[in-house]
């Protein structure tokens, strides 16, 4: 994306403020020539090397860089524009009004299965977009996971802030991501891969299905040991009548050797997430189907 040289306020009406981060604020946007309804994010950029305050310029090029590599896929987040102002770089971006997904776990306490699924299905349909390009997401959680409308199961992956292409030999370390949603990897400062996407999805299922956090302890600390012991366990209060398929499925993604733990494809594949109704695409000729099961 060339950044436009263009004021941005020439070309957009700013409306309601729709969210806001540690270094960002997204607000909704009008098009003055379209009327198109967009979301505007304002970066506030670093000012010095030394500063704390502010996102150094090459991690939000970093962040452009991977916005415009995985657009076009309808679980992920489109850019459409990108303005600089002395003090912001402001990403133009379509806009997501559903709300975060969250709230609704929120709103709800927690999911049945089949909209857990479903959500998690649609994740898994962006998460496949970004591995299939070596772009790993690093911050996968359920803020950063928006429904495009509510009451639907569509969702956008959103925020690639801390998101970048890793190459499958060139080794990546970095402590970065929010600690309840963290891989033993990350914990312990080995290399990040795809794999650390997948660990967090099992987080994001769990919290889904039971409203609580897998491995969250008291203190910072204490949550970075159960992570990297994996003790995590499935309480009677939430999981006693969830089915062993979503057991089974948490349960290949919360594995510490990355080389073992479940990939975006065989989650796609797992019967949890397929479920019950086997498409005619999936009937080989010949095949017996036992219908009774
Ligand atoms: C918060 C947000 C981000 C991107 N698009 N719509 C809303």
């Amino acid at each position: 994306f060339k950044i436009n040289e263009t004021p941005f306020s020439d070309s957009y009406e700013i409306g309601d403020e729709l969210g806001s981060g540690q270094f960002a604020v997204v607000y909704k946007v009008t098009c003055r020539k379209t009327g198109a309804k967009l979301a505007a994010k304002f970066i506030k950029k670093r000012r010095y090397a030394t500063s704390r305050r502010g996102v150094p310029r090459n991690h939000i090029e970093r962040e452009i860089e991977v916005l415009r590599d995985v657009g076009g896929h309808e679980n992920v987040i489109q850019l459409h524009d990108v303005f600089e102002t002395p003090n912001d770089i402001i990403l133009v971006l379509e806009l997501v009004s559903g709300g975060e997904l969250f709230d609704h776990v929120c709103a709800h306490e927690y999911l049945n299965e089949a909209e857990a699924s479903a959500f998690i299905k649609q994740i898994l349909l962006g998460i496949r977009h970004l591995h299939n390009r070596f772009v790993v997401h690093l911050d996968l959680k359920p803020e950063n996971i928006m429904l495009l409308r509510r009451g639907e199961p569509r969702i956008k992956l959103i925020d690639f802030g801390l998101s970048r292409h890793i190459y499958p030999g060139i080794p990546v370390k970095d402590m970065i991501g929010t600690p309840e949603f963290v891989a033993p990897e990350v914990v312990n400062y080995e290399a990040l891969s795809p794999a650390t996407d997948m660990w967090a999805v099992g987080v994001v299922t769990y919290i889904l299905l039971s409203g609580g956090s897998p491995f969250l302890g008291r203190t910072r600390d204490e949550t970075f040991c159960n992570i990297t012991s994996v003790n995590y366990h499935f309480s009677q209060t939430y999981f006693a009548n969830t089915s062993q398929f979503a057991k089974d499925f948490i349960s290949r993604l919360f594995v510490k050797d990355v080389s073992a733990r479940a990939t975006v494809d065989e989650c796609l594949q797992h019967p949890w997430i397929r479920g019950p109704d086997i498409g005619i695409n999936d009937i080989r000729v010949g095949a017996t189907i036992n219908l009774s099961k």
